[in-house]
């Protein structure tokens, strides 16, 4: 099982690192593949360029957790990073072996603003990070695939290539990258909530000051 956490991780932080870990315990993933994006389709460019935030990458996963590994396949590929492309050629290589796309709720919740949304039900189980207590509001399509596809054991997302949803609960960390840049840009230190080496990266080239 390989878990595929999409992001545009500008900066990468410990929102993204924990929940990570977390998944891929639960879920039983032998390896779990960040994936940073190029040009992520439904919002403004990055701040920092695709070279800078995959170096930050680099560096917060440099002693992380072995299963975890960086796939650069959307940075080298030129236009919108569109998941159905991205999972389309991860499938290709890795024959029927489950994956799992990984989703915050609200990434979750955007799903059919997204190119060609349906077919990656074909391409990848969902694993949807939770929140608790959160008021879910689904659009109708949106509903009816959680209504056939949710699982409530993980062991059952080994049965099958694809297809099926699964929502964890994951430890929350209000940290967003967002957040991390609006207090940078003030002045403020983000420390505890971005690896110490990658703050040091972020110093060295000023990035997020202006
Ligand atoms: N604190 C967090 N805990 C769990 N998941 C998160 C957290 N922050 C982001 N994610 C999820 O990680 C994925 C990649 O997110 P992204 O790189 O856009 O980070 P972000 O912090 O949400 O950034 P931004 O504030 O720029 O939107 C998305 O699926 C998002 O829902
Ligand atoms: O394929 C799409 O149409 C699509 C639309 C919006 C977002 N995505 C992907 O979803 C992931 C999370 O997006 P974001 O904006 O929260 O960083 C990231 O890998 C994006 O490339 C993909």
């Amino acid at each position: 099982m390989i878990g595929i956490y999409g992001g545009t991780f500008d900066p990468v932080h410990y929102g993204h690192l924990r929940a990570a870990l977390e998944v891929k315990e639960a879920v039983g993933m032998r390896e779990l593949r960040f994936l940073p994006c190029r040009q992520p389709p439904h919002r403004p460019p990055p701040v920092a360029d695709a070279g800078t935030r995959l170096r930050m990458l680099e560096i917060a996963l440099a002693d992380a957790d072995p299963g975890f590994t960086l796939d650069t396949r959307e940075l080298e590929r030129s236009g919108p990073s569109y998941m159905v492309d991205t999972l389309g050629s991860i499938r290709k290589e890795v024959g029927d072996e489950p994956l799992c796309l990984i989703l915050g709720l609200d990434a979750f919740l955007a799903l059919p603003a997204w190119h060609r949304w349906r077919r990656l039900f074909g391409q990848a189980h969902i694993v949807v990070l939770q929140r608790p207590d959160y008021d879910v509001d689904y659009v109708e399509d949106l509903e009816r695939c959680v209504e056939e596809r949710q699982v409530a054991d993980p062991s059952q997302l080994t049965t099958q290539p694809d297809g099926m949803i699964y929502f964890l609960e994951v430890t929350q960390l209000a940290i967003a990258s967002t957040s991390i840049r609006r207090m940078l840009r003030e002045g403020r230190s983000a420390k505890y909530l971005v690896p110490d080496a990658v703050l040091e990266l972020i110093r060295r080239e000023s990035l997020y000051a202006k």
